[in-house]
């Protein structure tokens, strides 16, 4: 089957918090339309850029491009820009079923609202390990009132202009701002407006609901809960999970889960569903939406005060919830045994010539110009650095509990070559910021990939004896996985989807800021690539026939 989709993306006026602002979207919505489809369908999405004098590209977040790594959407990896007034095709297999995600994938244009969701089922006759009466997608943001140019400007100058904590949390792009907040131009925030009325998910009681859930947030880590109700996890990233109930979930910027609920509370009455931040010193306030049992009102204010949410600073229960995380019985993908490759990235906040950075083992990233994949096919040596980037750090003497004792990296765009096929183990160390005792917490995530998650860990990565520890028998596979403060996270993945996959922090800002990477496996094995690509940097001209 073929899914075709038509979006027109534009700037438009919106208040999704109830403060009038420029905002990304898709035919005239942001969150924009949900892809439906089934497993193997093809999607097309014909995407006309309306945006006047900005470029535009689109990721689709958890789909593997098989065949098709021109498609991935990730500006000056995969393809050029699409420049304003032109209209791109994308093409592409969703082989998996699933919940993922789609998004703007070019400078910090994800955070002006450019994103939605994709919701593939399962092919006719098959079905779900668990049952459920009703399907709901949500998507959790953290929503600015600066513009996605003040913010990379900020982040990009000096003296250094950080993006700072979020205005509101917005739930399915509704959120509230306190319109009340001194020095607010006046007519600029109307507490009334309908566009910031709260989301609302209405339920029948006794029954089962099944929520996907996921988070496409610019910086904060989040935990989701709904007041009174436990959520019975049961796949993330497209992949079952061995049943787990939680009373709240956390949730970093780029990961999907799905959760039962059962509506088995008291209906007389609505229930508060609420985001809260984690791992930073918050002063966001809670995003709230409705958990409304039918036939109350949808609107009517749940008795309670909201809930307030885990301590920001307490990461056990975080790492807890990354523990028990498994793969679900009969729907196990053994990982290979043993790897053919370890690349340990050491995650940093450095300095480059006076201006904030991240980096992995003291590089930190730029984009080409020229898109890798059109260069390598091309073989054009002279538009990216050809050295490949390290492959480790100084794990002897290096004090990942202080700030970086010499805090000047260099900046590069190398990319790492993986031999075709063969078995890659990736290791993330975090360590501490260029403030005193600071770890953040970093969602990564990998195009092109799902990944077996070998373990976790607290301090810094054993050589020896942490690969003892891994789950060789029942990890989850996933696209996105936090490296918690001060920990490593271990994860495998077989390089056999040929084309140019980046890795990066998912965390908009941090991205911007250098913290990626970007691996090529199998570029002979990649197709002739379509011409719609090209045009930007040294391809100039080859989409002429
Ligand atoms: O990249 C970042 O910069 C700030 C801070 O470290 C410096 O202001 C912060 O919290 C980040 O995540």
């Amino acid at each position: 089957r073929i899914r075709h989709y038509k979006w027109e993306v534009k700037y438009e006026y919106k208040s999704p918090d109830c403060y009038k602002k420029l905002m990304i979207t898709i035919n005239g919505r942001s969150p924009g339309p949900t892809i439906m489809a089934q497993q193997n369908d093809t999607i097309i999405v014909e995407l006309k850029n309306s945006l006047l004098t900005e470029n535009v590209a689109i990721h689709w977040h958890g789909i593997r491009q098989i065949g098709t790594p021109w498609f991935d959407g990730a500006e000056g990896v995969t393809q050029c820009p699409i420049v304003p007034g032109d209209t791109f095709v994308y093409k592409y297999v969703v082989d998996r079923p699933g919940t993922f995600l789609y998004h703007a994938h070019y400078g910090m244009q994800r955070v002006a609202g450019l994103y939605g969701s994709i919701r593939v089922a399962l092919p006719d006759g098959e079905s779900e390990p668990f049952s459920y009466d009703y399907d709901q997608s949500v998507i959790l943001q953290d929503w600015y009132h600066k513009s996605t140019y003040e913010q990379a400007t900020g982040l990009s100058s000096i003296p250094f202009g950080w993006v700072g904590e979020p205005q509101s949390l917005l739930i399915q792009g509704r959120g509230r701002f306190d319109c009340s907040t001194p020095g607010i131009e006046a007519g600029l925030c109307n507490a009334t407006n309908p566009e910031c009325s709260p989301y609302v998910i209405t339920v029948v009681p006794g029954k089962t609901y099944r929520l996907r859930i996921s988070s496409l947030t610019g910086l904060s880590a989040l935990s989701f809960e709904i007041e009174g109700h436990n959520m019975t996890v049961v796949a993330t990233d497209g992949h079952y999970v061995e049943p787990f109930v939680v009373k709240n979930l956390f949730i970093y910027s780029g990961e999907t889960y799905s959760v039962l609920i059962k509506t088995d509370q008291d209906p007389s009455r609505n229930y508060w569903a609420s985001s809260t931040v984690v791992s930073r010193n918050r002063t966001t306030p809670n995003g709230l939406a409705i958990f409304n049992y039918y036939p109350n009102h949808p609107r009517k204010s749940p008795p309670t005060v909201p809930p307030p949410g885990p301590a920001w600073n307490d990461s056990a229960p975080r790492v807890a919830q990354s523990l028990a995380i498994k793969a679900r019985q009969g729907y196990i993908y053994p990982p290979p045994q043993t790897s053919d490759r370890v690349i340990v990235l050491l995650n940093t906040q450095n300095k480059f010539n006076g201006y904030f950075r991240w980096s992995v083992n003291n590089v930190s990233y730029n984009l080409p110009h020229t898109p890798y994949l059109i260069a390598l096919k091309e073989n054009l040596k002279h538009v990216f650095d050809q050295t490949p980037p390290p492959t480790g750090y100084d794990t002897l003497n290096y004090d990942i509990y202080s700030p970086p004792p010499n805090p000047n990296v260099t900046t590069s765009n190398s990319i790492y070559r993986l031999q075709f096929n063969s078995v890659v183990d990736i290791v993330l160390q975090n360590a501490n910021s260029l403030s005193n005792h600071t770890s953040e917490t970093h969602p990564w995530h990998l195009h092109g990939h799902n990944f077996w998650v070998m373990g976790y860990g607290v301090g810094k990565y054993d050589m020896v004896n942490d690969p003892k520890k891994y789950n060789l028998v029942d990890p989850i596979m996933k696209n996105t996985v936090p490296v918690h403060p001060y920990g490593w996270t271990a994860l495998r993945f077989q390089a056999d989807n040929p084309g140019v996959w980046a890795f990066h922090c998912h965390i908009e800002s941090h991205f911007y800021m250098g913290m990626g990477v970007v691996f090529e496996e199998g570029i002979e094995k990649v197709g002739k690539l379509p011409t719609s690509i090209m045009g930007c940097g040294d391809t100039k001209g080859f989409h002429r026939p």
